[in-house]
């Protein structure tokens, strides 16, 4: 596989710095198996800073266990994850987590019975006072998810509202913006407007566009083609449990990346 980057100007498009180059992650050799089942061979893939990277490929090709092996949830059998110049390896979600690696699966994990805020810190909520006397500081933490979202420019009903009153690209938009109000170096997306209409994926792109912006690096696991090229800024084709090409989006076309999906070009 040959590194494009040595083409790849310094400054990027979008953030104006040059920190085009600056790798947040490099997976390297990545191999997972399940008994028999070979769904990595040796993958390996790398993301910036301030860029959305897509990660596409066949029902099978192993996208899904590429993110798992990446967000904790599984362990790659070899192979390294470089983080921000560091070595790591996950033991849990948690643990990449707390590495600066959020991840957005489909079903959103958002609690339907509870308001927008109390989503925002599910399971990481702000106390004051101490000892017996701690108590939650609601008052920060709504503070805190109405800014993000403002940040985000997402727009939806006051952080009060209950989730379950949200449309479905509302829902969505909280839960990038939650997944990117942890310090994230990293915010992971599985097909996030996949049930949505057309306007509403539009409102989500805005989002994930305006999160790119502020410098987090996003993958983004995408079966539609014009949304990849219309959001990514580098995209990794895998095929049978390989990562077999990247292209800058600039530099390539939904036709180019069918055929390298499908095999029917070789990278
Ligand atoms: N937990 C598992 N146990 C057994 N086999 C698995 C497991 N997870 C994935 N696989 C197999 O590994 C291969 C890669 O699957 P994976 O889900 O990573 O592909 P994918 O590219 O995400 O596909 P899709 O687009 O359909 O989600 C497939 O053959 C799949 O059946």
């Amino acid at each position: 596989m040959t590194d494009k980057y040595n083409s790849v100007p310094d400054v990027s498009p979008h953030t104006g710095t040059t920190q085009a180059r600056d790798f947040i992650l490099r997976a390297t050799d990545i191999k997972k198996s399940f008994g028999g089942v070979h769904a990595l061979k040796g993958a390996s893939m790398t993301m910036r800073r301030g860029e959305i990277t897509a990660l596409i490929g066949d029902n099978g090709a192993g996208k899904s266990t590429m993110v798992r092996c990446l967000s904790g949830i599984h362990r790659p059998d070899s192979g390294s994850i470089v983080l921000d110049g560091e070595d790591v390896t996950f033991e849990s979600p948690n643990a990449a987590r707390e590495r600066g690696i959020e991840t957005v699966h489909q079903t959103l994990a958002l609690v339907e019975d509870l308001s927008v805020w109390q989503n925002f810190f599910l399971g990481r909520e702000k106390t004051h006072g101490f000892g017996p006397f701690r108590t939650l500081d609601r008052k920060v933490m709504k503070a805190t998810a109405g800014e993000l979202l403002k940040n985000l420019a997402v727009n939806v009903p006051p952080v009060t509202s209950k989730v379950r009153r949200l449309s479905g690209g509302q829902r969505q938009a909280v839960a990038i913006a939650r997944a990117a109000g942890w310090g994230s170096k990293i915010v992971i997306m599985d097909e996030p407007t996949a049930a949505l209409g057309v306007q509403e994926t539009a409102r989500v792109e805005g989002v994930i566009n305006t999160l790119r912006d502020s410098g987090v690096a996003v993958l983004l696991i995408s079966h539609n083609f014009d949304q990849v090229m219309r959001l990514s800024d580098h995209v990794w084709v895998m095929r049978a449990g390989m990562a077999v090409a990247e292209r800058r989006t600039e530099e390539t076309s939904g036709d180019e990346l069918v055929a390298l999906i499908t095999g029917a070009k070789a990278a």
